[in-house]
């Protein structure tokens, strides 16, 4: 059943929308690919450019979910033991690796999620510098040295990881949860997302290119039982867990029977606030940046756009402008802007949430419909041109919840205070941005914004040295920047006698 890839990296470069199809096993356990055993329970993926069936995702069960889980417990034995010094080589490497195939790879995620090419290779540029960030920390580690006392404590690994992923980001995500699980000596089992199940398995041949041992990052298919599986496996010491709400209250019910450590990185309904003393073309551009990346699907897009009210006539006007000039199509050619909805389903519900809308008094200022391009080979294609909503009231359904489609609410307001207010009227807290020339509002208003980040005139600008995670139910833990490190590791305390014991009894 273990399988070596058939397809190499550098023929993915020739691959074009609509002309590929993987046949190669997509799971990855013990340094290589693993056909699934049991194809009874597969399920089609979709091209979402086209329509067309890319794979089948061939869910992993409860033996094969072992033999990975296993196969990482005999990696972290090895791993764990190396020096900073000598893990930063390997991941460096795998980075290294990355920024060659950054193409190829990026071919490979617009295919099967949809998102344009220009995007797709930042996406994979962000994920070599993750690891690449964290390499740099490997060999830095080092605990504290308390000489009086004669103690000392410093930083362990947790053993093996689980990482869940969401199918907006896919190589992204596994490579934001391995790069510092990794660094801090760690072993890795993760999962994609059912529908986004091609590129990790690409992230687990590099890092064994690089020099990982065998069954050090590991890649299992499936969808809700996989997962299932692999939260209640007893030798799995954490999950990090990127998607929605309602799974990550799962994911963390779960985890708390094993008393396993959890960071769950979960959804947003995020406030950009736009005061009228803002740089008028810079706020529009971040509202667009805010909204409409990745076809509106991202976690942290500050999809309630506050707008000071003397301002709202030029912005609506300019914004809805662009909007209406960014190109949807192909995602593979260069001057596409925006490309398909991840699913048919989806495309569905992001529809659903606009019709709610126009039903509760909203008013469509452009967009917000299926979108055909003519390519005839894109016809079967989840495509929705970007939607501005006017008349938006905070009681609204889509004010008040995520769509993770193209869709910008725009909402009015007058003073500072009662924006701030309503920007914290959620359940979320993922992210948050403001326009302001004016430097003492902006931190004023980035201080009491109830969110794990602020933008300060800009949007989703995410540098993978700073850490990214959220407030409230948009989850907790966070990944990147140093403080990530907590979350990969627990501390040793050793105490040293240097005397006699000097007894009580
Ligand atoms: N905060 C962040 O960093 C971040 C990043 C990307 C996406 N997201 C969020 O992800 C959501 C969209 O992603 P999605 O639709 O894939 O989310 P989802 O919750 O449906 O699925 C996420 C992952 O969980 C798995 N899963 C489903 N049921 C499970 C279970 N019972 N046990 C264990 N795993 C299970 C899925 O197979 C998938 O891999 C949005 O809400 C978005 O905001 C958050
Ligand atoms: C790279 N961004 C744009 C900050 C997105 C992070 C992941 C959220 O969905």
């Amino acid at each position: 059943a273990r399988i070596q890839p058939c397809l190499s990296l550098p023929e993915y470069r020739n691959v074009s929308t609509g002309n590929l199809v993987v046949k190669e096993p997509l799971n990855f356990w013990g340094g290589a690919r693993v056909k699934s055993k049991d194809t009874k329970n597969s399920e089609p993926v979709y091209e979402p450019a086209t329509g067309r069936v890319l794979c089948d995702m061939i869910p992993c069960g409860e033996e094969e979910v072992d033999q990975a889980i296993k196969s990482a417990h005999s990696a972290f034995l090895k791993w764990s033991k190396l020096a900073g010094m000598e893990r930063a080589r390997i991941m460096l490497e795998a980075a290294r690796i990355i920024r060659e195939r950054r193409s190829e790879i990026a071919r490979l995620e617009v295919i099967n999620n949809g998102k344009c090419i220009t995007e797709a290779e930042v996406d994979i540029d962000v994920a070599w510098q993750c690891i690449e960030y964290f390499a740099g920390i490997a060999p830095t580690l080092a605990g504290n040295l308390h000489v009086y006392s004669f103690t000392y404590s410093g930083q362990e690994p947790l053993g093996v990881c689980v990482g869940i992923g969401a199918w907006n980001y896919p190589f992204q995500i596994a490579a934001w949860k391995s790069a510092p699980a990794l660094a801090c000596g760690n072993a890795m089992v993760f999962k994609p997302s059912p529908m986004t199940p091609v590129t990790a398995v690409i992230l687990a041949e590099i890092y064994k290119e690089a020099g990982a041992p065998d069954g050090l990052f590991n890649v299992v298919q499936g969808a809700a039982e996989t997962g299932t599986l692999l939260c209640h496996h007893p030798m799995v010491a954490k999950v990090s867990f990127t998607g929605s709400v309602p799974t990550g209250k799962k994911v963390m019910e779960m985890s708390a029977k094993g008393v396993k450590q959890v960071t769950l990185e979960l959804g947003g309904k995020s406030p950009l606030i736009i005061f009228k003393d803002c740089e008028l073309e810079n706020a529009i551009k971040g509202a667009l940046m805010a909204n409409f990346l990745t076809q509106g699907e991202v976690c942290c897009n500050g999809t309630r756009v506050f707008v000071q009210r003397e301002i709202m006539k030029p912005f609506v006007e300019e914004v809805v402008k662009k909007t209406k000039a960014i190109s949807v199509g192909d995602p593979l050619l260069e001057g596409t802007r925006m490309g398909a909805l991840i699913s048919k389903p989806h495309m569905e519900k992001v529809l659903g949430f606009i019709n709610q809308a126009k039903q509760q008094g909203a008013k469509v200022l452009c967009g917000g419909e299926p979108y055909v391009p003519s390519n005839p080979k894109l016809k079967g294609g989840y495509f929705l041109s970007p939607c501005v909503l006017d008349n938006c009231r905070d009681d609204m359904t889509c004010v008040k919840e995520e769509i993770f489609g193209p869709v910008m609410s725009v909402l009015p307001f007058d003073t500072e205070e009662e924006v701030v207010q309503r920007a914290n009227n959620t359940t979320f807290g993922l992210a948050s941005g403001v326009f302001t020339r004016d430097i003492a509002r902006a931190h004023r208003v980035a201080e009491n914004l109830q969110a794990g980040t602020c933008f300060i005139n800009n949007y989703n600008v995410s540098p993978v040295e700073v850490p990214f995670g959220g407030y409230k139910m948009s989850g907790f833990g966070r990944e990147n920047g140093m403080v990530t490190i907590e979350y990969y590791s627990q501390l040793k305390t050793v105490v040293v006698e240097m005397g006699d014991v000097e007894c009580h009894f």
